[in-house]
């Protein structure tokens, strides 16, 4: 656990840029810190490992003060990530991901077997390894900086803006690969950004900080979302808050319709005004209206009981049947969610 007791920081200039910051990051667990450019995230991150340390109060790891650990034997057992990965651009992805087990004295047979090990693990082809950084695209390089921060598997990892300087549809997937590597890792990390989508994703808490180096708000994404502290904590959130709390919301309960699907070529007359075309494996292939019946329509789907209620939401506007098709976790189809349907299970959600 990592605990920021009273720390402050204030530059030689006079700046405060963390203002007595108490709070807990606990093992095993993601802490993002989220807030507005300046409000002191990066300093913050930089006192856990000493690249920067505190004015006032101490950060403790598993109950130790940082302070009074040397930097190199502190920087051992803390993985840190940067925006733009931070490669060292004359030395192979292999030697970089393997850069701090050399530190470390390992053999280089050992070393480079565990970067091997690594690349693969992060989702990178084994044939990168004697690449150069410059003939990797940015999520690739991203994706060996992360690699060669979990290189001497320490159990901290502090990540500054690791995703923000790579396009939206690859940092999707930057963030799922992260999610995937710490469920089998269950490493402590510390995350900044300074994108609350981001943060609501990717943290399994979320402290939100505001300029002057001050906490707004300590909570779970959940609770961020349906609690904000204060006036800046709900503007900080911004307007569709309310959108981004159905991400919390299970479609598990939304009721399902079976009898709006028929295969294909077997269409008739029905009262319905839109039925839903599925091929003999079960998946779907599109709507057809009264109106129109030679023509399929396009639809969208959710996986049903997985997936959240703002993908089931996302699904039924993509339809011109305003219905989300329901597909189990083979892309089968499991039903069809309503208009009516997903009305209730949104009260139910505003509700609650
Ligand atoms: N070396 C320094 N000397 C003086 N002031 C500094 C120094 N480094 C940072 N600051 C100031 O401290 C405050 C917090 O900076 P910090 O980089 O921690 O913020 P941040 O939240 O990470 O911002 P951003 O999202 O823009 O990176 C800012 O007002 C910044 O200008």
């Amino acid at each position: 656990m990592i605990t920021f007791d009273a720390v402050t920081k204030r530059y030689p200039d006079g700046t405060v840029a963390v203002d007595s910051l108490s709070l807990e990051a606990p093992t095993g667990e993601i802490t993002v810190f989220v807030g507005p450019s300046g409000c002191g995230k990066t300093t913050s991150l930089r006192m856990i490992n000493r690249m920067i340390d505190a004015t006032e109060g101490q950060i403790l790891l598993d109950g130790v003060p940082v302070q009074g650990i040397d930097p190199p034997t502190l920087r051992r057992g803390i993985g840190y990530v940067i925006q733009q990965a931070g490669l060292f651009p004359h030395r192979k992805i292999i030697d970089n991901i393997a850069t701090v087990p050399y530190l470390l004295g390992w053999d280089r047979k050992k070393a480079r077997a565990r970067a091997m090990e690594l690349l693969e693990r992060v989702g990178l082809d084994p044939a990168f390894a004697g690449r150069y950084p410059f003939q990797l695209s940015g999520g690739q390089q991203q994706r060996v900086g992360v690699a060669r921060a979990l290189a001497a598997d320490p159990p901290v990892l502090l990540m500054d803006e690791p995703f923000s300087a790579v396009d939206p549809v690859v940092r999707t997937s930057l963030q799922e690969e992260l999610l995937r590597l710490q469920a089998e890792l269950n490493k402590t990390i510390v995350f900044v950004t300074h994108d609350i989508d981001e943060a609501i994703k990717l943290g399994d808490r979320v402290a939100v900080l505001r300029v002057g180096g001050k906490l707004a708000q300590l909570a779970d994404p959940k609770t961020l979302l349906s609690e904000p502290a204060d006036d800046f904590v709900r503007e900080f959130l911004g307007h569709d808050r309310g959108i981004r709390r159905l991400q919390f919301v299970s479609t598990e309960r939304l009721r399902l319709r079976t009898d709006l699907t028929v295969k294909e070529g077997a269409t008739g007359p029905s009262d319905e005004p839109w039925l839903l075309v599925v091929n003999d494996a079960g998946r779907p292939l599109g709507w057809i209206s009264g109106s129109r019946p030679g023509e399929l329509e396009s639809y969208g789907t959710y996986t049903h009981g997985r997936d959240s209620m703002r993908s089931a939401l996302d699904a039924a506007l993509l339809s011109p049947s305003g219905c989300a098709v329901a597909v189990d976790e083979d892309g089968k189809v499991a039903g069809v969610a309503t208009r009516e349907a997903l009305d209730e299970a949104l009260a139910e959600a505003a509700d609650g």
